[in-house]
């Protein structure tokens, strides 16, 4: 993934983590609710001496709460979906073999497709809830097992096991069209995110992406003092090569001009569409005469390259107007003197750095 996409993908990853958070609060809010209740029923099941009972429903009750504390401490999502799965499984198969409050146990089950799917997702669900039917067909089919302290007649089992069957693939099908419309929501929000950040003809990001990411760039500086600079490149004459070659041939001078500066960049740099014929490219960790360095290659390696554009050779000249945050005092200051520089470049005569290296900086330099 490159660092562009990394950028465009950071909004649409935190909404995917909130709807994990609202997920993870869901089961918090049910794991209290199922211990109250346990504890509740427990204490009822303890006054009518019903020991055995009330004790299984205590240690729900603990284990629920203690897989709650865990998660707190550790931040552990998937840890604690699953263990809450299990434990709610592992109830729901106690109620089952031992019949829970005058055999009513079982009805608990149906909580179980939908919620499974929620939790655990489409393919860990189904296997999870397979699973559990094929332990509850278990306990159905050997009732003499030690644990196993109800029978079901064949008549309950089959009805159960249609209701059942029909309650998980409803519950199937309306997860999966949950899930998949939220995906869909998430592409649609991911093209526009990209269409708001990226400027059509070029491709490149565009104004708005920039000034954002300058902003993070310049955060940075203020924070660990690492320094950058920009390059604010125009293009000479573009009017005329608009009215000699006409509209389509201009266009086709910004696009080439683009390629040209993405693959002049490092992947850390970003070079954006900033008005019309006019970039800029971002340098982190790039100091002054480095960035000259490179406005220069820019400028040269245009300079001695012409277009082919249907036949006829195109040529045209930048001009580069360079500034670095240690001769600014603010963003705004940065940016308004490599506004000043580039215009100074225009009326000294185009096809030019400004500021001037006087003394010429290596070309194999790294920027
Ligand atoms: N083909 C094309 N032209 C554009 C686009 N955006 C802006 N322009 C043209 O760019 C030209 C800019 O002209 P000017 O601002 O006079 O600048 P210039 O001709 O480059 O002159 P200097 O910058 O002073 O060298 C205008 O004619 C705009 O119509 C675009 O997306 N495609």
């Amino acid at each position: 993934m490159t660092e562009r996409n990394r950028k465009t993908n950071f909004h649409l990853l935190s909404a995917v983590l909130d709807e994990e958070a609202k997920v993870v609060s869901v089961i918090k809010a049910l794991a209290y609710a199922a211990s109250f209740m346990s504890f509740v029923i427990g204490v009822k099941s303890w006054l009518w001496t019903h020991t055995a009972h009330a004790s299984a429903l205590f240690l729900f009750c603990a284990l629920m709460l203690m897989n709650v504390i865990s998660y707190n401490r550790t931040l552990n999502q998937q840890l604690f979906k699953t263990l809450f799965l299990w434990l709610v499984g592992l109830l729901f198969l106690y109620l089952i073999a031992g019949g829970g409050e005058s055999n009513t146990g079982i009805l608990w089950f149906y909580v179980f497709p939908p919620f499974v799917f929620y939790v655990a997702g489409l393919r860990t669900g189904s296997w999870m809830l397979i699973i559990m039917v094929a332990l509850i067909a278990i306990i159905f089919r050997f009732p003499e097992l030690p644990w196993v302290r109800t029978v079901y007649n064949l008549d309950f089992q089959l009805r159960f096991a249609a209701t059942v069957s029909f309650v998980s693939v409803f519950a199937f099908v309306m997860d999966h069209s949950r899930r998949k419309a939220r995906q869909e929501l998430i592409n649609m929000a991911r093209l526009y995110e990209k269409a708001a950040r990226t400027d059509e003809l070029t491709q490149l990001p565009n104004r708005r992406d920039m000034q954002q990411q300058l902003e993070k760039e310049y955060f940075r500086y203020k924070r660990h003092g690492s320094h950058f600079s920009v390059i604010l490149l125009d293009i000479d004459h573009f009017k005329m090569i608009n009215d000699t070659y006409g509209h389509d041939a201009g266009d086709f001078v910004l696009m080439k001009i683009s390629e040209l500066l993405v693959n002049a960049c490092r992947k850390m740099d970003m070079a954006a569409r900033w008005g019309g014929e006019e970039f800029l490219i971002q340098l982190p960790d790039t100091s002054l005469v480095q960035a000259l360095t490179l406005a220069e290659r820019l400028r040269k390696s245009i300079e001695a390259s012409p277009l082919q554009y249907k036949n006829q050779e195109i040529r045209y000249t930048i001009s580069c107007g360079v500034c670095s945050i240690s001769q600014a005092k603010d963003l705004a200051s940065l940016l308004k003197q490599a506004d000043v520089n580039l215009y100074q470049a225009k009326i000294k005569g185009r096809n030019m750095v400004i500021p001037l290296v006087v003394q010429k900086a290596s070309e194999d330099e790294p920027v």
